[in-house]
This record gives structure tokens, sequence and C-alpha cells, in this order.
């Protein structure tokens, strides 16, 4: 890789991959993947997303494209920014055109269904050979769009590779700080989209604040416990992509995690949640697989339990919080339940 102005492609023209491409167009040459050719074409000639971020102007240098043969071509970093289930078919898609050994950054927050891979994983059996990383924190996109001052963690095995792509990342009030816990950073932003479910649950059944704080907590606990026992540093969950986005994404209105958590809690049913939704909640669909890993090895996560119960299993929400009362508390930092 380049080590000045190296040329980004960013794959997935939702909010995030828009906005991500925002920040590194202010750095270097940045093209945008959108699948759909006419939103593509918009964002070429308006220098607006109407469909993702109607009321933010884009940098006028960032360019935009359908063909991903073109987006990929000349890059010298890959951001993929593609909804998990997709991530795989888009990359495989892509993998014929771009240049060898380049790396591939993964801004995606799930885990993929079925084989309950991380992204990274999935991008190292696409592209072998290719320095996979992932990028994650506590990041509302339309937040960061507004001029918000956010952070977030680059993780990478290689720390050089890294430190060069902060250069493209970082703005004044964009921080991004280096890791090389792939695996905990990564993991810690796919989950702490279960808990915000559970939290908006709370939300919408009425639960008080003290419950929402014990959710967080705990969940906090569930999350550093699965994470660590598939590989991830425990100082990681504490840090901005454990912690910090764990908070944000319980917590924020903006959150769509949380909202399909509060509309679930006010009785609306899953399909009619998703069905007024043109945005994803990945925490839906990786709620399932990350009950199986926790089954798999072992972690005992009963508010992950409770919320794949009311998604995958009919329960109804009035019996998640009743649920989770009724298990005996242990102490507080060494039991394994509740
Ligand atoms: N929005 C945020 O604030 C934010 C912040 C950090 C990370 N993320 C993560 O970024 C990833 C993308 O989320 P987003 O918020 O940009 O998405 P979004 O909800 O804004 O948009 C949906 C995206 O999914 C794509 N998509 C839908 N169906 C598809 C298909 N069949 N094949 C390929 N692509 C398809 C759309 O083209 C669009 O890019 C998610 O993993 C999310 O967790 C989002
Ligand atoms: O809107 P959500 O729930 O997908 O969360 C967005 C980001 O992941 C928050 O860091």
């Amino acid at each position: 890789m380049t080590l000045r102005s190296p040329s980004v492609a960013v794959l997935g023209g939702g909010t995030w991959g828009t906005v991500v491409a925002s920040i590194t167009a202010r750095h270097t040459g940045t093209v945008l993947w959108l699948r759909d050719p006419e939103l593509a074409a918009t964002v070429r000639e308006t220098h607006r997303n109407p469909r993702y971020l109607p009321e933010f102007d884009l940098p006028p240098t960032l360019r935009a494209t359908a063909d991903l043969a073109e987006a990929v071509r000349d890059a010298d970093v890959v951001f993929a920014a593609v909804p998990s289930p997709y991530l795989r078919r888009v990359l495989e898609a892509a993998a014929g055109h771009v240049r060898p050994l380049i790396p591939v950054i993964s801004l995606v927050k799930g885990l993929e269904q079925g084989t309950r891979k991380r992204m990274t994983e999935v991008i190292a059996e696409v592209l072998p050979g290719h320095p996979a990383g992932v990028l994650s924190g506590p990041n509302i996109a339309r937040e960061i769009a507004q001029g918000y001052a956010a952070a977030a963690t680059l993780a990478m095995p290689h720390h050089h590779t890294a430190q060069a792509l902060q250069t493209v990342l970082n703005t004044a009030r964009y921080r991004v700080y280096t890791s090389d816990d792939v695996i905990g950073v990564e993991i810690a932003g796919a989950l702490k989209n279960v808990f915000a479910i559970a939290v908006g649950l709370g939300d919408g059944l009425g639960a008080g604040d003290n419950t929402r704080a014990m959710v967080i907590t705990r969940s906090l606990h569930e999350l550093t416990r699965l994470g660590t026992a598939v590989g991830g540093r425990p100082e990681t969950f504490a840090g901005l992509a454990g912690m910090g986005d764990l908070i944000v994404t319980c917590v924020s209105p903006h959150s769509r995690n949380r909202h399909v958590g509060v509309e679930l809690g006010r009785g609306r049913p899953l399909s009619q949640i998703l069905a007024a939704m043109n945005q994803v909640a990945e925490g839906v669909k990786t709620t399932a697989a990350v009950t199986k890993l926790a089954a798999e090895r072992g972690v005992e996560m009963p508010i992950a339990h409770e919320v794949d119960a009311v998604l995958n299993h009919g329960q109804p929400v009035e019996q998640t919080y009743r649920g989770l009362l009724r298990v005996i508390p242990g102490h507080e930092f060494y039991g394994d339940t509740w």
C-alpha cells in the first residue's frame, strides 16, 4: 500500500458507507460503490444521498459508481460497509478486480448467518492474502455527518498498516485509535446490537432508568465473557468498541437496533417494524448466531437469550424482563450467571 494519499474504495452506499466515504474523500481520492445505479448517478450528480442522508452535502470530490469493478480497480484500500448478510456476495463479485495484497477493512457490525463468522474471517476467505481489519466504535453515522466529535478503533494485525490508514480517516472531530485485537473489536461491534434491542425492549415496556443501567452493565458483562471466550482481550470490551459502542447504541434515539427493541416493547410485531425501516438493524439477525456461539463455548448469556426468545421463538415481550429477574444473582464479577 502507498503511504501517501492511498486511493480508497468504499463498498456500500448506505448511511455509514456514505459517511466514511465522505471522510476519506476529504483526504484522498475516494470512490463510493452503490448497488443501485440510479442512486449512484444521483450521488455523482447532486453530491447528496437522498435515500440515506438526505439533508447532508457530500464532498464534491467524492466519486460514486454502481460498477463494482470500476470502484475497486485502482484502490489501495477497500472499506466494506455492506450489511453482514450480503458482504460475502459483494466481495466475491469484487474479488477478481481488487489489486493484490491491499488492505480490506470491515465497517460492518454483524456475524454471518449460518457460519457465525466475523466479517474479517469472511474477508480472509474471499480475499486470501489481503490484510483484513475492522473499524468500530460509538459511531452513529448521522452525528458524525453533523460534525459532532466521535472516535473509533481501527483493529488490524499489522500496526504500520493501521497507522497508514489513520491518515485517511482522522479529522479534527473523528479520532481513530489503533489496536491489534481484531477479534475483540469485531465481536464487540456485533454483540452490542443484541443488547441494544434488550434495552429498547425495556424502554418500550416502560422500564425505569435503574433498569436500563442494570441491563447495560450486565450486557457488558455478557459481551466481555463471550468476547474473551472467542479470543478477544478484556481491555477491548472496556474501550471504545466495547463499552463505548454499547452505551451509544443502548441510549441513542438514532439507534436502529434500540428502535427495534422499543417498538417490540410497545407491542408491534417484528415483521411490521422491519417493513417500516429502510435501514438495517444488524442485531435482529445476529442474535441467533450469538446465542448459538455462546452455547458452543459454554458461556451463559441470559440477556441475549431473552432477546432471542422474543425475536425468534415467539416469546411475549412482557415475559422477557420477568424471565431475567427470576434468575438468582450470583457474584457480580466472577459468577457464571446473570
Ligand atoms: N449507520 C450507522 O450509524 C453505522 C455506524 C457504524 C457501523 N454501521 C454498520 O455498517 C453496516 C452498513 O450499515 P448502514 O447503516 O450503512 O446501512 P443502511 O441501513 O443505511 O443501508 C442499508 C444498506 O444495505 C444495502 N443492501 C440492502 N440490501 C442489499 C443486498 N441485497 N445486497 C447488497 N447490499 C444490500 C443497501 O444498499 C445499503 O447500502 C452495518 O453492518 C451497520 O451495523 C452502521
Ligand atoms: O443504528 P445502529 O443501532 O445500527 O447503531 C449504529 C452504530 O453501530 C452505533 O455505533
